[in-house]
């Protein structure tokens, strides 16, 4: 077991250029199960649709109350709070929201397809110019699939929706492609909230948030760390990224988490991670799965649509069509070569159709580990005696 964390109000994580993965997050010294390794708010917050304007408060995305208080603005959009509505949302959201109350913005965008990109585009144009940059040094995600929504239209969308004067310096059509590929490659999901019984393969995101720092974290099949969000907590900070370790890191390990539920076969995460990041997947998971017998029914091989929203991330993908059974067979041969049966069985959630991931609770500020782990997705708690009968806190190291 790696040693405890000496000092817990360092910096967990420092960057890192990683040979054939860009820059990562390297743990910057011990850190225990459990434990808090960023948390951190988001450079960029976007309505995921127009729809979802009409549930969730326009500046923090928490549900909006019965009587809300609309945008004195553009009368679209409206706020949870007093404070809400003086913190306001980006100004050329707004701008393109008051043509007609919204219908200039929705005959552009009829669809949700269409929506996400100019939502997130009409935002990110709102941007202070230090922000703007900000996002701009993030990795790039390779072009989008022909079909999708493209650069040109979008552009042509903004600068009919948005006044002139407020379009900031350097507006132009490769800037808009160069925003879009940030978008795809960074942003993450922050979900409508969970209610017993709802089928979460139907839970949408209410907003993308694009967070700096947590935009760092490269991918492994077999994560070491995960992330929630909590966006109807009261008080500040509600739309922070939270990530904690899933078991024991040692200092100098990288820090990855899962782009999409950990449940997915390989060849679906495989095209995935190509398609939609530019990368193929080497991880001790891959490695071990790529010598599995390729069957069609049961790897996923037989071009199975694996359908989800752009720039989603980490739990609430809808995946349900590339999954793993969980038990262990998904085309191995034998026990022997699904050595991660452990990681699925302590860190997947069991909730029939959800495939969050459990992560313990953080320890206790006396250092005690807690034996409750969470999903961040339906946000159970199960107890790990629970998953594994006898076994006690986790030994692992990695
Ligand atoms: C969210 S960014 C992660 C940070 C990024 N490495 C950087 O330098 O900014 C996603 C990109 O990181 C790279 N990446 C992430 N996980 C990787 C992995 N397991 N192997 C190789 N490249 C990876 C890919 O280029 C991907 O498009």
């Amino acid at each position: 077991m790696a040693t405890p964390p000496q000092n817990p109000t360092t910096d967990a994580l420092r960057v890192a250029d990683l040979p054939g993965r860009g820059r990562g997050l390297v743990a910057a010294r011990n850190v225990g199960e459990g434990e808090v390794l960023l948390s951190e708010s988001p450079a960029l917050l976007y309505p995921s649709t127009l729809a979802s304007l009409r549930s969730y408060c326009a500046a923090c995305f928490r549900s909006l109350p019965s009587t809300p208080t609309p945008c004195a603005s553009c009368r679209a959009a409206a706020f949870c709070s007093p404070s809400c509505a003086a913190a306001s949302h980006p100004g050329l959201l707004c701008a393109a929201l008051s043509h007609g109350a919204g219908a200039g913005l929705a005959a552009a965008a009829p669809t949700d397809a269409v929506q996400e990109p100019l939502l997130f585009l009409l935002s990110a144009y709102s941007l202070p110019d230090p922000t703007l940059r900000a996002l701009l040094s993030l990795s790039t995600a390779p072009p989008p699939p022909p079909g999708a929504q493209d650069a040109a239209t979008l552009h042509a969308a903004v600068a009919a929706l948005a006044p002139p004067h407020m379009l900031p310096q350097g507006f132009s059509p490769d800037l808009t492609v160069a925003l879009l590929a940030k978008d795809r490659g960074n942003s993450f999901a922050i979900m409508e909230p969970y209610r017993p019984g709802m089928s979460l393969e139907l839970l949408k995101a209410r907003a993308y948030a694009i967070y700096p720092r947590a935009s760092l974290f490269n991918h492994d099949c077999l994560p070491n760390a995960c992330h929630f969000d909590y966006p109807d907590r009261p008080g500040p900070g509600n739309t922070d990224i939270v990530v904690r370790a899933l078991h024991d890191i040692s200092e100098g390990r990288e820090v990855c988490i899962s782009y999409f539920a950990a449940n997915w076969r390989y060849a679906d995460r495989q095209r995935r991670l190509l398609e939609d990041y530019g990368f193929r997947c080497e991880c001790d998971r891959c490695q071990v799965e790529s010598r599995w017998k390729v069957d069609d029914d049961d790897n996923g091989e037989d071009g199975d649509d694996v359908m989800e929203d752009e720039g989603e991330e980490d739990g609430g993908d809808d995946a349900h069509d590339g999954m793993e059974d969980g038990d262990g067979d998904g085309g191995a041969d034998g026990e022997d070569d699904f050595p991660h049966a452990y990681f699925f069985v302590r860190y997947l959630c069991d909730i029939e159709g959800c495939w969050g991931m459990l992560a313990p609770l953080p320890p206790l500020p006396n250092g005690e580990l807690s034996n409750v782990f969470e999903c961040n997705l339906c946000g159970k708690l199960r107890k790990e005696e629970d998953a594994i009968p006898g076994e006690g806190t986790s030994g692992m190291v990695h």
